[in-house]
């Protein structure tokens, strides 16, 4: 039998008492590129961040070669030909391409870091990977893309021999995807293993050799990638199955709909970065949910609603008005408010008080027209703080002190304060507690509920179709498909995400 490259056993690793790796195994040969697959929260990042030796597990075994590994690290993992590909790009914008290539291994002479042969190996390597990017240049003046392809570049300059890629396409078009699967290849030629998360589900069929599903931090199934269809992917990491979906159409509300009421804000051909041709309208009192993977353009369509990004084409309309949206500034003054993940999006100010961050924004409104009644504010706080059930001791608590659900509270009380007609979300519950998510959810539904028009958009499906009354799907850059509440299921939804249309008898399969 052939030797695993790797083989990890039952590895067990919670945070805080949760448990976000349940027993998980994996193995694979030489060679071999495994496609890592599980729905948001599954435990992918944790497993690689254990192989990476960047996490501890509780319990379980790590085998490199057959012979067990006792304490990994990250420097262990490197010395063992272990290397890793973040989602989110770790590079330093201020130093060249060549620099951040080599910056683990500087090839020196003398003692002194050999700058010419630096640039002359990374200059070798893009070029043999045929990436057209010069090495000279400085990482902060390349685009989104060539960043994460230099990054792609500076995990194969390790020569690995077991690669970790967790999600390395979501900021790649699909000419960068080619070239990295060439890539992947060409590693695998050289009997590099691979091991490849991502939430593309054509793409990881495509270039995987077998694939393994992940649900909760557990095992589900194991196969050659030639066995999985995306409708089977996605049937196993959600254990959902059509009839379950069936079962929930009989308890949804059908009939729920904000198709009559006025119309908030309307979009008509809007192009920005990469989408085009975004059309909808969004009305009073609804939320209506976006789904997209990461690099689908949802993003570049509410920052471009918020004047963060700018649009190139088309119109946005407010209660019928065009409106002229450049910065934030403008579009606060169309009655638009904006809650992301970003703290610093969010525009909150973290060494100020509760009080200051719902309060300052609505007094420099106020300014212009006359003085701040400072008990004023003191009182409007307090009343967004019982209101909205921000646990905090007193509104002069600094907001950095609450907890990450409070904050985004306090947040959307600033908005509430300012009397915006519409509030962006997106990923509004990124990142805090399952039980101030629903908190949080709870009280974006109370606001639209009062009139608000709320666009909304979260990484968690089942999340996105518990909030939102409505969600149109967008796939590359391209409104793909729109599901009414009554339409929701989860599958077709991640399907949809995943530029799939609906299948009739996908279930039957298997
Ligand atoms: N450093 C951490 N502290 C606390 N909880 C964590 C930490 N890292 C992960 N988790 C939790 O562990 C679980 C698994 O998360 P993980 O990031 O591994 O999932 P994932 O499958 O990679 O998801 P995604 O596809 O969204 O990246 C989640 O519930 C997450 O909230």
């Amino acid at each position: 039998m052939e030797q695993s490259a790797l083989r990890i056993s039952k590895i067990i690793k919670s945070f805080d008492g949760i448990k976000a790796l349940k027993g998980l195994s994996l193995s694979f040969n030489k060679g071999e590129i495994v496609g890592l697959v599980g729905s948001n929260g599954a435990g992918k990042s944790t497993l690689l961040n254990v192989i990476w030796g960047a996490y501890a597990p509780d319990s379980g075994d790590i085998f490199i070669n057959g012979e067990q590994v006792k304490k990994i690290s990250p420097t262990k993992a490197q010395e063992l030909g272990i290397s890793i590909i973040f989602q989110h790009r770790r590079l330093m914008p201020y130093m060249t391409v060549a620099e951040n290539i080599f910056i683990d291994n500087m090839p020196k002479k003398h003692g002194i870091v050999d700058f010419k042969k630096m640039s002359k190996d990374a200059q070798d390597l893009l070029k043999m990977l045929s990436l057209d990017i010069d090495s000279s240049k400085k990482v902060e003046e390349l685009s989104a893309e060539e960043k994460q392809l230099v990054e792609i570049v500076k995990a194969c300059s390790k020569n690995p021999k077991i690669l970790l890629m967790d999600e390395p396409t979501t900021a790649l078009r699909q000419g960068d995807v080619d070239r990295l699967f060439t890539l992947m290849r060409t590693l695998k030629s050289r009997g590099c293993s691979v091991v490849f998360i991502s939430h593309r589900l054509k793409e990881v069929i495509e270039i995987s050799d077998r694939i393994s599903i992940i649900r909760d931090g557990a095992n589900v199934s194991d196969g050659p990638s030639t066995q999985y269809s995306p409708d089977r992917i996605v049937e196993e990491m959600s254990g959902i199955t059509a009839t379950d979906f069936e079962h929930q159409r009989d308890v949804t509300d059908s009939s729920f709909s904000h198709a009559g009421q006025e119309v908030l804000l309307r979009t008509e051909g809007l192009k920005v970065a990469n989408s085009q041709s975004i059309s909808f309208e969004l009305h009073k009192g609804e939320i209506l949910g976006f789904a997209g993977l990461g690099g689908s353009g949802v993003e570049d369509i509410f920052e471009s609603l918020y004047g963060l990004k700018t649009k190139q084409a088309g119109d946005i309309e407010i209660e019928n008005q065009h409106a002229t949206i450049r910065s934030p500034m403008d579009a606060i003054k169309h009655g638009l408010g904006f809650v992301s993940e970003d703290r610093q999006l969010n525009g909150e100010f973290l060494e100020l008080s509760v009080k200051d961050n719902i309060c300052i924004p609505s007094g420099q409104k106020k300014r212009l027209f006359s003085m701040i009644n400072r008990s004023e504010e003191t009182l409007a706080a307090a009343s967004y703080i019982e209101k909205l059930n921000i646990k905090t001791e007193s509104s002069q608590k600094l907001i950095k002190n609450l907890s990450g659900g409070n904050q985004q509270k306090a947040i959307i009380a600033k908005w509430l304060q300012l009397q915006s007609k519409i509030i962006i979300m997106c990923e509004p519950t990124a990142g805090i507690d399952v039980a101030a998510k629903s908190d949080v959810n709870a009280l974006i539904q109370q606001i639209a509920e009062e009139g608000k028009g709320i666009l909304y958009t979260s990484s968690y499906i089942t999340e996105l179709m518990h909030v939102s009354d409505r969600i149109i799907v967008v796939y590359q850059g391209q409104m793909f498909k729109e599901f009414s509440r009554s339409q929701y299921d989860h599958n077709q939804i991640y399907l949809a995400m995943n530029g799939i249309e609906e299948q009739s008898g996908v279930n039957d399969e298997h």
